[in-house]
């Protein structure tokens, strides 16, 4: 199988590396200098330093050359940039099967990627995504990891899972693709609440009860834009949640760390050198959930402290300040 990755940022990056143990990849950058700089360092020291490239994977420049002969194309850029990969794809004619593994809903539209897909293919090109929890690093690394490939057509999500399957990346399918889509997203908002929680030394009893209503938030979310409710329980829904709330690589965590020392948005961001997704797609989803009249409380507090610099105490004060409530709603 020939498989050209485009985003060479850190889960890019690991995809390729770890795909190009069984297939032959080509990791297609926007940046040429970027290339160039991996090819003479032998790793990406800008978005993955310190993991070494297998001898299998090839650097391409020139989008064209990188799926001319491709089966797959995986567009690993952050949600922001993929309707403009989309959109170079159409116009090159390619017709290949396309993956996407951003996780967020597109800022000025609100939508997952799927329909941002459904907008820049024709609808002949197969699609899905690739979601679930998995850091880039460990990837890289050879560590082992499972992930979901969900896509409408439940053929070509068993078909691709099966290919790409490996000992390291054990690959489930599903064919509830909002599902695994909005899982994700919205992990990466209450992956934010979660560092500002643990930075203000909340307790372990706090951050279980915010996984909790965080995953129930997820679900409500979730369902009301048609997504199947046990998709929240699997790899893009709970198991995601789990990794990217307690695990210190994560960069949205890192966010809510940050917030909770009092530092403004724009610094954090100015400083992370990665994307944290949640920040645009916190307020994508708040005004998504107002539309459907679906109540989100965690983000509606995420939101308010990136974008109204409520302080993070504060935050939690009015979330924890609010009614008793039935559980199950
Ligand atoms: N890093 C991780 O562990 C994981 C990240 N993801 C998701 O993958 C997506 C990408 O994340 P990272 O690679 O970690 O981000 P990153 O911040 O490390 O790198 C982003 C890369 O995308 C490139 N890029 C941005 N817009 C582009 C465009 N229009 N065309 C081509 N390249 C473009 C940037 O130049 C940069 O190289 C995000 O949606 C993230 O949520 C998913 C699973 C794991
Ligand atoms: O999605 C991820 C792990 O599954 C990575 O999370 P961060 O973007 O918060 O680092």
């Amino acid at each position: 199988m020939k498989i050209a990755v485009m985003g060479a940022g850190a889960w890019g990056t690991a995809l390729a590396m770890s795909f190009a143990r069984h297939h032959a990849v080509s990791l297609w950058a926007r940046d040429t200098a970027q290339i160039e700089s991996m090819r003479a360092a032998g790793e990406n020291q800008r978005y993955l330093a310190g993991q070494p490239f297998p001898a299998q994977l090839t650097l391409q420049a020139e989008l064209g050359v990188a799926v001319a002969d491709a089966d797959l194309v995986l567009v690993v850029t952050p949600t922001a940039g993929l309707r403009p990969s989309l959109r170079a794809l159409t116009t090159l004619g390619s017709t290949l099967p396309v993956l996407w593994a951003c996780k967020g809903l597109e800022a000025d539209t609100q939508l997952p990627a799927h329909e941002v897909a459904a907008a820049e293919l024709p609808a002949t090109v197969s699609r899905g995504i690739l979601t679930g929890p998995s850091f880039a690093q460990e990837v890289a690394a050879g560590l082992p990891a499972a992930l979901t490939l969900a896509s409408e057509d439940a053929g070509f999500a068993d078909e691709w899972a099966a290919a790409l399957n490996s000992s390291r990346l054990r690959i489930y399918s599903s064919n509830d693709i909002i599902g695994a889509e909005i899982g994700g997203a919205v992990k990466n908002i209450m992956a934010i609440a979660a560092g500002v929680g643990d930075g203000l030394k909340l307790g372990h009893n706090a951050r279980a009860a915010l996984l909790t209503r965080g995953l129930a938030e997820i679900t409500r979310f979730g369902v009301a834009l048609g997504a199947r409710p046990e998709t929240f329980n699997g790899l893009s829904g709970l198991g995601d949640l789990i990794l990217t709330c307690t695990g210190d690589l994560s960069r949205n965590r890192k966010v809510g760390l940050l917030l909770a020392e009092g530092k403004p948005l724009a610094e954090i961001i100015r400083n992370l050198g990665h994307v944290a997704e949640g920040v645009n797609t916190a307020r994508a989803v708040q005004q998504q959930a107002e539309r459907l009249q679906v109540d989100m409380p965690i983000t509606a507090a995420v939101c308010r402290m990136l974008f109204e610099e409520l302080p993070a105490a504060e935050a939690i004060a009015g979330l924890m300040g609010r009614g008793a409530k039935k559980e199950a709603a």
